[in-house]
């Protein structure tokens, strides 16, 4: 059935961002958030059709004004759908029991180490079949939408075996497919050495990149392949290969860098031409200088520096160095178990030393970037997907102002309105 027009009228400030389809917000940009007082939309065939103030809008369409849905947003924000670059969406099981470890003293690698961490979900994954862990990712996928989230992109790296790491990434095409959230999915059989490799991890290396990345390549179930650089995880030398390999295949690189210790991450990121290099949290200055040089969007996770009670990355200086910077949840079991992007944007601004700009402009249009989708969503322009948020307060600051609290009133995706005063209006698959 023929879709109505929606026609979002009066809004407090409708913050377009307007401009940076092509390339990423960086440096000073990252606070020009193009704001539009008393904004009005005409969203139609699931695209954003003209944007302006209400008097320009009703002018030109006056005439259409009884065929659409009108929706009032006076005294309040909208904002394109906030995009999410790096979530581990699809798993099964979860790891309270590892908080609390942590909360003893244990740290996360030493956990892992000893079997626990990734490998823990792992083996929740392996033994999940495919309803289960659809209908466990459905859920978190749901919670998203409530915050506003409109775009995921989603890491395998739980199977851990070319079988699981395939039925990890159907499951994410399936709820690309069924649910109103799209999902866009990294491979990530690079996530941790299996157990059983423990020895010999040169032959996990040998079959990531020999049977699994040409066989998720031949399958097109991702567009990027991710490594987890680290020391006691991938070396910065079998990550290069890694992620060559899955050049070669057209996936798209992307690489958890320098999270635990420096190691080389980020100046590999630059070096292979990664789209992002995500955590940073311990990047070098060099390799901080490389990835503004290059282009590389850092993804920065301050809710996992948060919930694994580290220290933070430098967003303050990343950005004053030309690194496009964006933000997301990490979404995962182990390290950040949580789906609020807004609650990422208050930390972004009091640990990362960003202003309340920066962070909207990090989960929209960066974010997108960082997603190679920055031409179709991150800003609202004619043209570009009818994804929009509607917040319940009067401006963009007092979005973060106002920590911890659900503001989403409206979500509109693809031109359909999915919840409206918080109430999910219609269920799926
Ligand atoms: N650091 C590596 N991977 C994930 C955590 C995965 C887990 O602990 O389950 C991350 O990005 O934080
Ligand atoms: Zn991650």
């Amino acid at each position: 059935m023929q879709q109505k027009p929606l026609f979002v009228r009066h809004a407090g400030q409708l913050v377009t961002l307007k401009g940076s389809s092509s390339s990423p917000l960086r440096k000073q940009t990252m606070n020009e958030l193009k704001i539009i007082e008393d904004g009005s939309v005409w969203l139609e065939d699931g695209v954003i059709q003209k944007v302006g103030t209400d008097e320009e809008l009703i002018r030109l369409y006056q005439s259409r004004l009884q065929e659409a849905t009108v929706i009032d947003a006076t005294g309040k924000l909208v904002t394109p759908g906030l995009v999410d670059p790096h979530t581990h969406l699809v798993y099964a099981g979860s790891r309270e029991n590892e908080f609390g470890m942590r909360l003893q003293g244990a740290t996360y690698m030493e956990i892992m180490n000893a079997g626990g961490g990734i490998h823990a979900t792992t083996t929740a994954t392996q033994q999940a079949d495919s309803q289960q862990l659809f209908a466990e990712s459905k859920r978190r996928l749901d919670q998203f939408l409530q915050y506003g989230v409109t775009t995921v992109e989603a890491k395998s790296g739980y199977g851990l075996s070319l079988e699981h790491e395939i039925k990890q990434l159907e499951v994410a095409q399936q709820l690309n497919e069924k649910h109103d959230v799209d999902v866009v999915s990294t491979f990530m059989g690079a996530h941790a050495v299996p157990v059983p490799y423990k020895e010999n991890p040169e032959k996990y290396v040998d079959e990531v990149i020999h049977e699994m990345i040409p066989e998720v390549a031949r399958r097109g179930l991702a567009e990027f392949n991710d490594v987890f650089c680290e020391r006691g995880v991938f070396t910065p030398e079998q990550s290069r290969r890694i992620l060559e390999a899955g050049l070669q295949y057209g996936l798209h690189p992307k690489i958890h860098a320098d999270e635990i210790e420096p190691y080389g991450g980020a100046e590999l990121a630059a070096s292979v031409g990664c789209v992002s290099a995500d955590h940073l949290l311990r990047a070098s200055e060099q390799g901080i200088e490389a990835m503004a040089d290059r282009g590389v969007v850092g993804v920065l996770l301050p809710g996992t520096a948060f919930f694994l009670m580290a220290e933070m990355a430098s967003g303050r200086k990343m950005i004053d160095a030309g690194v496009p910077v964006a933000l997301s949840t990490d979404c995962n079991p182990g390290s950040s178990p949580t789906v609020s992007l807004p609650l990422i944007m208050n930390l972004g601004c009091l640990k990362l030393g960003m202003t309340p700009a920066e962070v909207l402009a990090a989960v929209t249009i960066n974010a997108a970037h960082a997603i190679r989708r920055g031409h179709v969503i991150g800003s609202i322009e004619e043209g570009k997907a009818a994804d929009l948020i509607i917040f319940d307060v009067p401006n963009y600051k007092s979005l973060v102002y106002y920590y911890g609290i659900n503001h989403v009133h409206t979500v509109i995706k693809r031109g359909k309105v999915l919840i409206q005063d918080k109430k999910r209006s219609e269920s799926i698959g």
